[in-house]
């Protein structure tokens, strides 16, 4: 170790981890409003006719209305959102989606207009029609007016998910002081649908987007910067932004391997390959601006992802890559994902979350849980697990459960239906299919979550997807350490056959050029200091990474090309679809 370098000792050097990844931006046609002031004089412009801030749920409107819209000349304000439906009747209308369970529901169809008295927006219509001066309509579904100057208000994911932990309610919904868990579902199984069809339909009209995610610092781009922004995305090897979260089973490693807060408890998560609630910062000059990455995804997604993948998948990203944490922490919970055929009935989900762990470290006694033991009772396991819910006991997992050591570079694949999880001192890079929220929870090892409830446990969902003939020569066989060789430095690691993803590693201490096959790729930086990604026939400019990160290449690179630059060598694994 160099001198003068403070390290807690899982990396030998001084971690280069970028945690807020900026993607600079060519030159555009386009605007960039950096700040209050210049927004303000860009909308002082409009004099007459009707701007619509049409709001993503979650942006604060008070400080929307008092910033800027007040500011403007307005003569006829209209918040939208006074026109919804009473919360009793939207809850009755959404009974089917969210169910009674804390966590899952049912992926909501819904359009904007279900949410609002139709007659009376059609009354509104009539009444702001050839108006004399400005009208502002704002909220969520403030495009149901047709607008002249229609602006996007837009906040991330998990920007969200923070404001909903400080209490932010859900749309329409006095529920400030609920659940966590029960605010996600709501966005995610109804809200964040309902609002990603209002920017489908309304895409095209757009003037304006507003990156609200910091609430004293508002920014705006026009439609021209933001279109030439998406397209100069689908042309290069992008990051997105990492978000961390601590968990009850966190450890420690992420926080030295990608510069944390020390003082933190721990961190359990860092998701940092999930388009839907990771976002992208656009960088212009000395500014930038932050969009969800599903942005890409819903208005970029052939040229992203490629041709056959989007006719499969439609606009879903199909790739998931994340961190999870358990170096000096705990367990995770013992858990299965559903089959297909089950996700799809239950849940309306098209494909299902097949896994895998690639380890990225662990301490000597690193280990994963995968498949059942050899003869096991399923009748026992089953009585067990329900004794151990109630109370009664706690649950022998090593009875029944394989606990296999795990060490730096190893890869588990997790076919859907597999029992397993990461126990404490394993360190794993989760390579999935982009499903991220139908884990079954069998038996949490009898402790509470951070909240100090006990975290929610799917025993019923979970005996419906277990797989009992995956026992321990089944798993030694087709789940751990797939590797063919393909040449001196590239091997296929995964996935299983019944999982669409196919995984390569490639290992290098010079430069390799890696196909893309026609699929996206996403692609992580499993072992040297840093690698400096660069295009083959100079379509795109260098663009360096560093241990641990997570990066996309866009379908419409063909092949590209990594150079290490670490003197010790480099690994590099990366996912398509098959
Ligand atoms: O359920 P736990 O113990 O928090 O496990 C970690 C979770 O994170 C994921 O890996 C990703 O969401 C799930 O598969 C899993 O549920």
């Amino acid at each position: 170790m160099k001198k003068g370098i403070e390290t807690m000792g899982y990396i030998h050097f001084k971690s280069f981890y970028d945690k807020y990844p900026v993607i600079q931006m060519k030159e555009s046609n386009g605007s960039v409003f950096k700040d209050t002031p210049s927004i303000l004089k860009e909308l002082s412009r409009v004099q007459e006719g009707v701007i619509v801030f049409e709001t993503y749920p979650g942006v604060d409107l008070e400080r929307l209305n008092q910033d800027i819209i007040s500011k403007l000349n307005v003569t006829k304000l209209v918040n939208i959102e006074t026109y919804a439906k009473s919360e009793k009747t939207i809850d009755k209308m959404l009974e089917k989606n969210l169910t009674q369970d804390r966590v899952f529901g049912l992926y909501a169809h819904h359009q904007i207009e279900d949410f609002y008295e139709m007659d009376q927006i059609l009354k509104l219509r009539n009444d702001l029609f050839n108006k004399k001066g400005l009208t502002v309509v704002y909220g969520f579904g403030a495009s149901l007016i047709k607008a002249d100057v229609l602006i996007f208000v837009s906040i991330t994911r998990w920007e969200i998910q923070l404001r909903y932990r400080k209490g932010l309610t859900n749309f329409q919904s006095k529920n400030s002081d609920e659940d966590i868990l029960r605010k996600y579902k709501r966005g995610y199984f109804v809200e964040w649908r309902v609002a990603d069809r209002i920017k489908e339909n309304n895409i095209q009209s757009m003037n304006y987007l507003i990156d609200y995610n910091d609430i004293d610092h508002p920014k705006m781009i026009d439609y021209i910067a933001y279109e030439n922004s998406l397209n100069q995305l689908t042309n290069r090897p992008f990051r997105m932004v990492p978000y961390f979260d601590p968990g009850i089973w966190g450890g420690q490693w992420m926080k030295e391997v990608c510069n944390l807060d020390p003082k933190e408890q721990n961190y359990a998560w860092s998701f940092d390959g999930v388009p839907e609630e990771n976002s992208i910062r656009l960088g212009f000059d000395d500014t930038f601006i932050e969009i969800p990455a599903q942005d890409l995804v819903q208005f970029r997604p052939k040229e992203l992802m490629g041709a056959r993948v989007y006719g499969r998948f439609g606009k879903k990203f199909p790739i998931r890559f994340d961190l999870l944490d358990t170096m000096e922490g705990g367990n995770l919970s013992l858990q299965v994902h559903p089959l297909t055929e089950y996700i799809q009935d239950q849940f309306g989900m098209t494909y299902t979350q097949d896994e895998s762990y690639y380890i990225l470290d662990t301490k000597d006694d690193g280990t994963v849980y995968l498949g059942f033991k050899d003869s096991v009772s399923q009748d026992a396991f089953e009585k067990d697990l329900i004794s151990a819910e109630s109370g009664e006991k706690m649950f022998d997992a090593d009875k029944y459960v394989n606990v296999f050591p795990a060490k730096k570079h190893d890869h588990f694949l997790i076919p859907a239906g597999t029992i397993h999880c990461s126990g404490k001192n394993t360190m794993v890079l989760e390579i999935s299919a982009c499903v991220y929220i139908f884990t079954f929870k069998l038996w949490d090892w009898g402790r509470q979550g951070l909240d100090g409830r006990p975290r929610p446990v799917h025993l019923e969902h979970g005996f419906k997807a277990l797989q009992y003939d995956r026992n321990t020569e089944w798993v030694e066989n087709q789940l751990i350490n797939r590797i063919e060789k393909i040449s001196d430095y590239e091997e296929i690691t995964g996935l299983h056959e019944t999982e669409f993803l196919e995984t390569r590693r490639y290992t290098f201490d010079d430069a390799v050029d890696i196909k893309t096959f026609g699929s996206v790729n996403m692609a992580n930086l499993v072992d040297g200091q840093k690698a400096l990604i660069t295009s083959i026939d100079g379509s795109f400019d260098d663009y360096e990474i560093h241990y641990a990160e997570t990066f996309v290449v866009p379908s419409t690179i063909e092949t590209f090309r990594v150079k290490c630059l670490d003197q010790q060598g480099c690994k590099l694994i990366k996912a398509h679809v098959r």
